[in-house]
Parts: C-alpha cells; structure tokens; sequence
C-alpha cells in the first residue's frame, strides 16, 4: 500500500454529525494508504470565550478526538476535505472564520494544486445541504483547487443521492450518522486519496 500523500480532513462540528462523518473519511483515507490528519475547527465560543451557542441550539456534542486545524494543515496536505453543518443553508460561520484566516497563504499560491472536497449535514432534507457543499466549492476555485466531487461514481451513490459531497440529515438531531452516509463518506474519501495521488504525482 502506498503512503505516499497527505490528506487533512478539517471540519467543524456542534452537534457531532459531521464529526462522525469527518472520523469515517480520515479512518478511509488511511485504510487508503494515506498519511492522514483528522482536524477540528473550534467552536466561536471556545474560541472567544464569549458568546454560547447558537440560539435554541442543543449541548456541543462532538466527542471525536483531534487536534485544531491550523494553516499548516493545508499547506502539508495534497488533499482536503472540508466538512461543515449547514446554517441557514450555507457554510457555518466558525468554518468559514477558519477558510478566511487563509488569505497569506492563498496570496503565496500556497493552496494551490490540491485536491479539495467538501461535505455536510442538515437537519431537514432540502435544508441547503447542496448550497452548502457548492458554497465550499466556490472557495475552492479561489484557492486555484482541484475539485473531486463524489457524483455518481459508484452504484452505492444511488442510495444516497448527492454528487455534491457527502450530506447527512440529521432529522431535528433524531437520526444518527447511518450505514448510507459512512457509505456516501467511504467513497468520497477514496475518490479524493485516488485523485491526489495522481496529482501528487503528475
Ligand atoms: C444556527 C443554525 C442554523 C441551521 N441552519 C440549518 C439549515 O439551514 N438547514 C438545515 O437543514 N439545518 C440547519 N441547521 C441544523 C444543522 O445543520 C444540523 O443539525 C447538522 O446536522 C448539525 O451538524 P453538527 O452535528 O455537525 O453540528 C442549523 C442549525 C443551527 C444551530
């Protein structure tokens, strides 16, 4: 098995949904033969010291252990995948703080020629998971990424339905990560290890 590139799979989580999602990934990705870092976002309020959850949100629940994403933590990979919960059908604001403290290493093309890949989860069904997943994407252009989607490379992507990236809903926090979503995340994992290893090497 080769170890011959570097996945960072980075995500932010409140409720622990899509920590489960990001653990399954980093746990594909080695299985893959990748050198992996598993990476977590911190909440604004751990962050700060300040303001509590978001209102009517229910206790922090991501138990997954894993250090805090840093710049570096791009900077060292050939491929990233970026998990956040959809807010109001976009990107979740502790992620998107963490994307917009990338701008030195963007200005130094320091982000460039990687693999990206983004995923989510929601609580209801056409609650943005897509808008979500397109809005990482658009970050990804800026970066100059090369974007690996899922699509429907598999006959298994059927199930879960989304070409985008990896979404899963929660149903009001009634539904846990299940069989169709570690599915939908094993093979999205595969597919960005596969693509950055032949960009890695071209
Ligand atoms: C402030 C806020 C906004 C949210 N906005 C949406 C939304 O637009 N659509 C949706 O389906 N779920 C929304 N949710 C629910 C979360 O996306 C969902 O529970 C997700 O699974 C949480 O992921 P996590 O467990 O990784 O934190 C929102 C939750 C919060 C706290």
């Amino acid at each position: 098995m080769h170890t011959d590139v570097r996945i960072s799979v980075i995500y932010y989580s409140f409720t622990g949904t899509v920590a489960e999602i990001a653990r399954e990934m980093a746990e594909t990705a080695e299985k893959e033969g990748a050198e992996v870092r598993l990476r977590k976002v911190p909440d604004a309020a751990s962050a700060t010291g300040k303001a509590a959850a978001p209102a009517g949100a229910a206790p922090a629940g991501d138990t997954v252990e894993a250090p805090v994403a840093c710049v570096d933590d791009l900077l060292w990979a050939d491929g990233v995948l970026l998990g956040s919960p959809t807010r109001f059908g976009n990107i979740a604001g502790p992620l998107k703080s963490f994307l917009d403290s990338l701008g030195g290493a963007w200005r130094k093309q320091q982000l460039a020629d990687k693999v990206y890949s983004g995923f989510t989860a929601t609580s209801s069904l056409h609650g943005g998971q897509e808008s979500t997943l397109l809005a990482l994407t658009t970050s990804f252009h800026h970066f100059g990424g090369v974007v690996v989607a899922p699509g429907y490379t598999s006959p298994e992507k059927f199930a879960d339905g989304n070409p985008y990236g990896t979404a899963h809903c929660d149903e009001g926090r009634t539904r846990p990560v299940d069989d169709t979503t570690r599915t939908a995340a094993r093979i999205q994992a595969a597919r960005v290890v596969r693509f950055a290893r032949a960009v890695t090497a071209a």
